[in-house]
Parts: C-alpha cells; structure tokens; sequence
C-alpha cells in the first residue's frame, strides 16, 4: 500500500520534523509513506468570505494536482466522521483488499478545505470537533495511521 499524505504549508518546527520522520520510519515494515506538501496562500485576518474562497480554492487546485485518479482520498475535516482507531484499521485493511493500493489523506490549510477538494474526498475523517494545527494534524494523522497497520497485523500497541 502506497500511503500519502498530502498538506498544505511547509512544515517549520524541528519538533514535529522529527516526530515525523520517526514515525514514517516506524511505518517502513506496512507501508510506503510519503509527505506532499503544497504552498500555502496568505491569509491575513482582515479578508473578506470571497478573499477566503478564493485562497481555499487555490490551495484546492494544488491538492488535486498531487491526486491520481486511482486513488482513494481521505480528507481531514473537522465536520467529517469520528471513528475509531480499530475502525480506521478496518478500512484500511478493506481498501487493501478490494485493490486500493493508492491511498491519499489530505490536510487542509488554515482555512480548511476547498469545495472542490471536498467533492474529490472518499471519506472525509474527523479527529474531534476541535481544531487543530495543520501542521499537528501530519504528526498526529501518522500516528493513528501506524496504529492502524499494527491493530491490522493484530501487532501488540499501547492502549
Ligand atoms: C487549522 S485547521 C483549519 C480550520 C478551518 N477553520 C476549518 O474549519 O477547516 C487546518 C486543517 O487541519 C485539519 N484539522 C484540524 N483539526 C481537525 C480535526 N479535529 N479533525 C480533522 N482534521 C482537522 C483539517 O484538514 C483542516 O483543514
């Protein structure tokens, strides 16, 4: 299985890269991990519901650049499903079995996600009614997708 994971924003802190890196090394032995990142828009505070389209929509077109069309895409939204850990495993472990090799999740950017993106996604998952950083989100979203594969393979993993 082909994972990637697909944000907007160059990621900055060392503590997250190196969080990062840790668990894409951890993820070696299940799956092929890779970060794709797309630049992000200015989005100073004082713009306009139109202003604020406009920037989703730009960061939107550049997300679907990366996305083949065999590819099955998972959007992180805040209003999407909750589910649980052995639930995402289940998914995954079914997309694998019907041939879906390829799979993309995409993080938004500070503004979230475009319509158009939204249209794309598959599943559109959600980590709680909280927001977090997008930048946190990649860290956090490798760690659940790790405990995924090991809940998967029935591998032993923290409670
Ligand atoms: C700072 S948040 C964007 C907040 C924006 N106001 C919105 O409503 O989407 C940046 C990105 O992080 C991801 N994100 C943040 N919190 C999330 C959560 N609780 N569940 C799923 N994704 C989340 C989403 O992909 C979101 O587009």
């Amino acid at each position: 299985m082909k994972i990637s994971i697909i944000s907007v924003g160059k990621l900055k802190e060392k503590y997250l890269k190196q969080g990062i890196e840790e668990y894409i090394k951890r993820m070696g032995p299940y799956a092929k991990v890779d970060i794709q990142e797309v630049s992000d828009e200015k989005a100073p505070e004082n713009l306009s519901e139109a202003q604020m389209e406009e920037v989703k929509q730009k960061e939107g077109e550049r997300i679907l650049s990366k996305i083949g069309a065999d590819t099955y895409v998972i959007t992180l939204e805040i209003e999407g499903k909750m589910i649980t850990s052995e639930k995402l495993a289940e998914q995954l472990d079914q997309l694998a079995t019907y041939g879906n090799s390829k799979i993309a999740f995409v993080i938004g950017g500070s503004l979230g996600i475009s319509e158009d993106v939204q249209k794309r996604s598959d599943f559109a998952l959600s980590f709680s009614k909280m927001t977090f950083p997008h930048q946190m989100m990649r860290l956090m979203l490798l760690e659940q997708v790790y405990r995924a594969f090991r809940i998967m393979r029935g591998e032993p993993y923290h409670k």
